[in-house]
C-alpha cells in the first residue's frame, strides 16, 4: 500500500469558476491544445495532427474536461470502464506552483501573496540598492516583468560584460535572478538569491528563483538545468509532514523539494526534463517502501512550453508523457493508490506568457476506490485521500474521495 501524485505541471483542463477575477475567463490549456491539434495548427518536428493521449484518456482525462468544461476536447473521447476521473478548482487565490502543490498536499494557502507591480521598474529602489549593497553587485538588469527566455536574450550579453544579474517577476509573487553559469558562477548566483530571499521576506513574496543560463551570444543562450528555488515553507503541516512525522518512506522527484522549502521531501531524485523525471519515477517506485509516498513534479510542461506559448512543443509533451503512462501502471502494485494532476493551468495559446486560472484533472488509479470522484471545490481533497488511503493523521483541510 503506498500512493503516488504526479504533479503534470500546467495541464490545466477549463477555466476555474473564479477564473473571470484573473482575466482568465475562457483559458483551458488541454481543450485549446486539442482544438489546435485537430485542426492542424500544432504539427511540429516531434508530432502531427490530432492529439492522441490514449493512456490518460483511459484513465479519464477526457471525461474529466467534460466534467470542467461539458465538452470533449476534439480527440480525447475514448473508452474508460474502470476510470476514476474528476476535476478540481483551487481555493488558494494564486495561480503558481507553491499554492498549487501546497494545496494538494492538504494545506490551501490562506493569505496573499506580495506581487511587485506591472511598472518600469517594478522593483523598489532601497529593495535594488539593499540588494546590491550586501549582494556585492554592481547593479541590476531588467528590473520589469518579463518572459526569463526574452530577457536573457535581451540583457544577457550585457549581463556578461557588467556582471550585473538580471532581475524579473511574473504574474506570479516570483522575484526571479538570472545570470550566466559560468561567467557569473552557479554558486554565486545561489548566493545572490539567498541575499535577495531575505530582502523579500518582509514582501511577502513566495519564490526566489535562481535562473542559470550559458551560450556567448543572444542566438544561442540556454537555461540550464540547475534552477533554484528559494521557496518560503507552507503555513501548516503537509501530507509530506504527516507522512514523515509517522516515519513513512518519501521520494520527491524534481523540484518538489524545493516548492516544500524540504519539509519533509525525504528523498529526492532529479532529472533533466520530463523523460528523465519519468526514469526517476519509476527508480523511486523501485525503492519506495510499503506505506510510502512518492510525490513528482514534471516540469517542462510549464516552463518550456506553456510559458513560452507553444502549442505543438506542449502538445508533443503531453504525448511523450502518455506513452510513459503504461509502463508507469505495470509498475503499481494492486493495492497501490496513483493520484495524476495538475497544479494551475497555462493556456499556451492565450495572451501573455503567466499561467492561467484553470481547474485541474483528478486522475485516480486505485483497486480501492469505487466512487466517481466528480467536481471537486479544492485541490486538498487528493492530500486528504493520500493521507486516507496511507492511514496517515488526515490533513486540516480537503475531504477524502
Ligand atoms: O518566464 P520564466 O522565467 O520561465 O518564468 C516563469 O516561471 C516562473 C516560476 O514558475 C513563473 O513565475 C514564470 O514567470
Ligand atoms: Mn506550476
Ligand atoms: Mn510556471
Amino acid at each position: 500500500m503506498r500512493a503516488v501524485i504526479l504533479v503534470m505541471d500546467s495541464v490545466g483542463i477549463g477555466a476555474a469558476p473564479d477564473a473571470i477575477n484573473y482575466g482568465d475567463e475562457g483559458a483551458d490549456t488541454v481543450g485549446h491544445i486539442a482544438e489546435m491539434c485537430m485542426a492542424g495548427n500544432a504539427d511540429g518536428p516531434h508530432r502531427e495532427g490530432p492529439l492522441q493521449l490514449p493512456n490518460l484518456v483511459a484513465l479519464g482525462l477526457g471525461q474529466a474536461c467534460r466534467l470542467a468544461t461539458g465538452r470533449v476536447p476534439p480527440g480525447l473521447d475514448g473508452p474508460t470502464e474502470h476510470a476514476r476521473f474528476g476535476c478540481a478548482s483551487e481555493i488558494s487565490k494564486g495561480k503558481d506552483t507553491p499554492s498549487g502543490h501546497w494545496e494538494i498536499a492538504g494545506v490551501p494557502v490562506p493569505f496573499d501573496w506580495g506581487y511587485f507591480p506591472r511598472t518600469k521598474p517594478c522593483f523598489a529602489r532601497d529593495l535594488t540598492e539593499s540588494l546590491c549593497e550586501q549582494a556585492r553587485v554592481p547593479g541590476i538588469l531588467g528590473n520589469c516583468h518579463a518572459s526569463g527566455t526574452e530577457i536573457i536574450a535581451e540583457f544577457g550579453e550585457r549581463h556578461i560584460r557588467t556582471g550585473e544579474p538580471i532581475c524579473y517577476t511574473s504574474a506570479d509573487s516570483v522575484f526571479q535572478i538570472a545570470a550566466h553559469e559560468e561567467t557569473f558562477g552557479l554558486e554565486r548566483l545561489y548566493e545572490v538569491c539567498r541575499v535577495a530571499r531575505r530582502l523579500v521576506d518582509p514582501l511577502n513574496i513566495g519564490r526566489v528563483i535562481a535562473r542559470p543560463f550559458i551560450g556567448t551570444s543572444a542566438g544561442d543562450f540556454k537555461r540550464t538545468a540547475h534552477r533554484k528555488d528559494f521557496s518560503v515553507p507552507p503555513p501548516e503541516r503537509t501530507i509530506l509532514d504527516l507522512a514523515e512525522s509517522a516515519g513513512r518512506d518519501i521520494v520527491t522527484i524534481g523540484k518538489i523539494d524545493d516548492i516544500f522549502a524540504h519539509r519533509g521531501t525525504g528523498r529526492n531524485l532529479r532529472g533533466d526534463g520530463n523523460q528523465a523525471l519519468f526514469d526517476a519515477t519509476y527508480d523511486g517506485l523501485a525503492s519506495l517502501a510499503e506505506g510510502g509516498m512518492l510525490f513528482a513534479n514534471f516540469i517542462d510542461f510549464d516552463t518550456l512550453y506553456g510559458h513560452r506559448r507553444d502549442v505543438a512543443g506542449y502538445a508533443a509533451a503531453l504525448e511523450a508523457f502518455d506513452a510513459r503512462v503504461p509502463d508507469l501502471l505495470n509498475r503499481l502494485r494492486e493495492d497501490d493508490l496513483l493520484i495524476i494532476t495538475a497544479d494551475h493551468g497555462c493556456d499556451p495559446t492565450w495572451s501573455g506568457t503567466d499561467h492561467t486560472r484553470e481547474q485541474v484533472p483528478v486522475l485516480a488509479w486505485s483497486a480501492r476506490l469505487t466512487s466517481p470522484i466528480g467536481k471537486r471545490a479544492g485541490f486538498a481533497d487528493i492530500g486528504a485521500t493520500v493521507a486516507s488511503h496511507l492511514e496517515l493523521q488526515a490533513p486540516g483541510h480537503g475531504v477524502y474521495f
